[in-house]
């Protein structure tokens, strides 16, 4: 309205305000500061207020007396009384607290005043709560005490049973002092009912100062009652839902990425065992290959050896005995070898072998097979060869033998036993035959060529 308005603002002095100088945590003067609950409360209820300021008291009585003399225009939290109303007008209430019974662990829970007849109870001394026990429990022995302290201090050792007072400031300075053997008994019907008190001449600001009343939210009495009662804001319900829910989530991450490193570690696994065994597969193959190579040729010339000699001689002494194909052999034998070995050296006489291998290789038909047969003893094996032919074989080759230049050694010659395989004869016999003519051959002074006896008959 514009004459509150105007009032406010022809105001002609700063306004004082008063508070108990002594009743943490609701309000107190440390070291000149205004401290407590109230005042927070007094940041919000002075909203749109002239300038106030505090006038310090020395005590709660002290600042009564101020009030009712008009220095305190302003006294911001108290409870409202009959006494009070003659000099001072209310706003409404904004802060409400229970006054709570408190006693030693020892002592039984009471409930309550009516139930606290045969106890020593005190209360402090000129507060709301000590004319309401003395009017309402008559029977009750009351002890009037000097303050909060001092009524706490008097129920641990024994000197009180029960003390009576605002369950903010108990439980406040319980916490503080470290008073382990307290604890609330009991709750009064008697609440502490808080309000600001304005001086008569200033009534009109009370219309501003309800309206800031109702803005006032839970949460700002939440967060005040929080930062004066040292209690640190904990929301136990978010903090189990987070649990809640991040736990299992955590849990599942971390399943989750210990089955993809198993996986990996699994796969890479894998992957080293399968390149292993390709790796040995083909060492295997590689293997089986030399093996079945080994299983046919002589290792040192690569020439076929006895065995497979054998295997392709039979087929011929096979064909033979159904009369369709001639064949001959031509068995040849280095001369003086173990001289050249003596001589040059056993390597020497490797490198002589293999060059005279590739020599015979390199004369030989598709169809011959050449073979090793011994030591330093060749074999060819030449499929529809007769004697004749296979004697132009056995010249052709001792020519090319003593035309060849071999690196290692300044000549070379070879003797040659050369028979024609016989309708039914075997190959043992067959060759029997062609080794004797090589040893005819090595008899006549060797580097020459002798045929089987009967071969040579049917050939003159
Ligand atoms: N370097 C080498 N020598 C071999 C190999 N196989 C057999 N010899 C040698 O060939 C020699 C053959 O000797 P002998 O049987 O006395 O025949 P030779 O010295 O050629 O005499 P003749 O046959 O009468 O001309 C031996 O000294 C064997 O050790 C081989 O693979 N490499």
């Amino acid at each position: 309205p514009a004459a509150q308005t105007s009032s406010l603002e022809t105001l002609p002095q700063t306004l004082n305000y008063c508070i108990d100088p002594d009743w943490m945590p609701y309000e107190a003067i440390i070291d000149g500061e205004h401290q407590g609950m109230s005042a927070d409360y007094r940041k919000l209820l002075f909203k749109g207020l002239p300038e106030t300021r505090l006038l310090s008291t020395s005590s709660w009585s002290d600042t009564l007396k101020r009030a009712k003399q008009g220095h305190c225009h302003i006294v911001l939290m108290l409870n409202k009384t009959d006494a009070r109303s003659q000099y001072l007008e209310f706003s409404d209430v904004y802060l409400r607290a229970a006054n709570v019974l408190v006693s030693r662990f020892e002592l039984p829970v009471i409930g309550s005043l009516s139930a606290a007849k045969n106890y020593r109870v005190g209360a402090v001394e000129g507060y709301r709560i000590s004319e309401y026990i003395q009017t309402h429990y008559p029977e009750i022995d009351f002890v009037p005490v000097a303050s909060e302290d001092e009524g706490l201090r008097q129920v641990e050792h024994g000197e009180l049973d029960v003390y009576v007072g605002s369950m903010y400031l108990v439980n406040n300075r319980i916490q503080k002092q470290g008073l382990t053997n307290l604890r609330i008994v009991g709750w009064t019907r008697f609440d502490d009912a808080l309000r600001v008190g304005v001086v008569p001449e200033y009534s009109y600001l009370l219309s501003r100062i309800n309206q800031n009343i109702q803005q006032l939210t839970e949460q700002h009495h939440i967060d005040i009652y929080q930062r004066w009662n040292h209690i640190k804001p904990y929301n136990k319900t978010d903090h189990d839902l987070v649990w809640q829910i991040s736990l299992p989530l955590v849990l599942l991450i971390f399943f989750l990425a210990y089955r993809y490193r198993l996986l990996g570690q699994y796969n890479e696994r894998l992957s080293a065992t399968n390149a292993e065994l390709q790796a040995l597969r083909a060492k295997l193959e590689d293997r089986n290959k030399e093996l079945s190579y080994l299983s046919v040729h002589d290792p040192l010339t690569g020439l076929y050896n006895r065995t497979q000699v054998i295997v392709a001689a039979s087929e011929q002494v096979k064909l033979k005995s159904r009369d369709v194909n001639d064949c001959s052999i031509v068995l040849l034998d280095i001369d003086d070898f173990k001289q050249l070995n003596d001589q040059f050296g056993h390597n020497t006489g490797d490198k002589v072998l293999k060059e005279l291998s590739e020599l015979l290789e390199e004369q030989a038909r598709e169809v011959d097979v050449v073979g090793r047969w011994g030591g330093e003893e060749f074999i060819l094996l030449c499929p529809g060869t007769n004697i004749s032919n296979a004697r132009f074989v056995a010249f052709r080759l001792k020519q090319e033998i003593n035309n060849f230049t071999f690196s290692a050694v300044p000549d070379l010659t070879c003797s040659f036993g050369v028979s024609e395989l016989h309708k039914g004869e075997s190959f043992d016999a067959w060759l029997e035959r062609a080794d004797q003519a090589l040893y005819k051959a090595k008899a006549q002074g060797k580097n020459c060529v002798c045929l089987a006896e009967d071969d040579a008959d049917r050939l003159s």
